[in-house]
């Protein structure tokens, strides 16, 4: 990646303007994407809804259409470079092809994007609660609606770290005041969550790129919910615990809250709020480090035993670090919920 962007910043310096200064986390992302775009190209439905994703997400960063073909010469430099072994003309023009189908789809979904909404949205923050010292849950008030679907996150930059953004879940189902939380973990060297974490305060101003993501509720199904959120991957289950509970589906909700220590559960008072306000909610907090009162001991994949009552009948929705969401995953497969009803967005999201 690294000879990637000399090459791209040699050939065209001004681009270099509209990335953040320590390229870092960039690198990692964007060789993300391209591994999803490569991985999706048997899935032309999945590669269309990531590249218009992309393409409305990059309007954030100022990106043209015209910036494309600049990338796609270093692209295709740096494979020639590195893949010279394989590297042949059919391989080149292939590639090629490839490369210039996903610039237009990403370009195209951008100039529709800018019909109707902003390329990114100002909010105030109206409420910053420090729930840990490492943690607290944000609300914010965007300035103009910013509509969304439970379950997707938005890109946040912090007023401190300019054109640095990192994905954050909505923590809730749209509201009528129109504001959202976010729950943010600082992370040693994490740029934007030390930001928003230690340094951000009541009436400050926070930048948000457009909701993304497709780890929402099907709109077909009525059967009972199994939602598992690890540390603050219970962002994104309790925006969807709150829109399964507002809707008059009558479907049972079993939220599964796991931290490393009792201390770990820092939404879990509003949990318990929301559950005395729905009897279809059950609220199960799990604790994997110690003993806790009212939880259970141990990790998810450990415990989901005693809580499934092996019909495997439920959807689940696994969010958190990415090995709790591997193994829970694997867990629910052994427990026989079927793999096309566990949903969860281990390559897309962070907090
Ligand atoms: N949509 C999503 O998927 C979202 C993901 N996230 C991600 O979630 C993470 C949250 O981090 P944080 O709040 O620090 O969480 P923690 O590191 O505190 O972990 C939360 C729980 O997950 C458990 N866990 C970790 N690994 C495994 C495993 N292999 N098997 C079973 N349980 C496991 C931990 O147990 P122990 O450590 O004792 O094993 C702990 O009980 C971040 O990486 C964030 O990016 C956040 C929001 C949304």
């Amino acid at each position: 990646m690294r000879y990637f962007y000399g090459r791209l910043f040699a050939a065209r310096p001004r681009l270099r303007t509209l990335f953040p200064p320590a390229m870092g986390d960039q690198h990692d992302r964007f060789f993300n994407a391209l591994s999803r775009i490569v991985w999706s190209q048997d899935n032309p439905e999945e590669l269309a809804r990531h590249l218009e994703g992309l393409g409305r997400g990059h309007r954030k960063y100022g990106v043209l259409r015209e910036h494309y073909p600049a990338v796609e010469e270093a692209l295709t430099a740096t494979l020639r470079a590195f893949a010279s072994d394989v590297w042949t003309a059919e391989a080149e023009a292939a590639w090629r092809a490839a490369y210039r189908s996903a610039a237009d789809a990403m370009a195209g979904a951008a100039e529709r994007d800018a019909l109707d909404a902003p390329p990114w949205w100002v909010a105030e923050v109206v409420r910053h609660e420090r729930r840990a010292f490492d943690l607290a849950v944000l609300t914010l008030r965007p300035e103009r609606p910013l509509p969304f679907t439970p379950g997707q996150h938005v890109s946040v930059q912090a007023a401190r770290w300019p054109r640095v953004w990192r994905p954050y879940s909505i923590a809730n189902a749209p509201r009528r005041d129109g504001t959202i939380c976010l729950h943010v973990r600082a992370r040693p060297a994490g740029w934007v969550g030390g930001a928003l974490v230690r340094h951000t305060g009541l009436g400050d101003s926070v930048l948000l790129g457009p909701p993304d993501g497709t780890m929402t509720l099907d709109p077909g199904s009525d059967r009972p919910l199994l939602l598992i959120g690890g540390g603050t991957g219970l962002a994104p289950v309790k925006a969807l615990a709150e829109q399964a509970l507002a809707s008059d589906a009558g479907r049972e909700v079993l939220l599964v809250v796991a931290a490393r220590t009792e201390g770990g559960l820092y939404d879990l008072p509003a949990l318990r709020q929301l559950e005395s306000a729905h009897a279809r909610l059950q609220v199960v907090p799990v604790v994997s480090r110690e003993p806790a009162a009212g939880a259970l001991t141990g990790r998810v994949p450990d415990v989901l035993p005693q809580l499934l009552d092996g019909s495997g009948g439920h959807d689940a929705y696994v969010a958190g670090p990415a090995p709790l969401v591997r193994a829970t995953v694997t867990a629910l497969q052994r427990l026989g919920v079927p793999l096309t009803r566990v949903h969860h967005d281990l390559l897309t999201a962070g907090d």
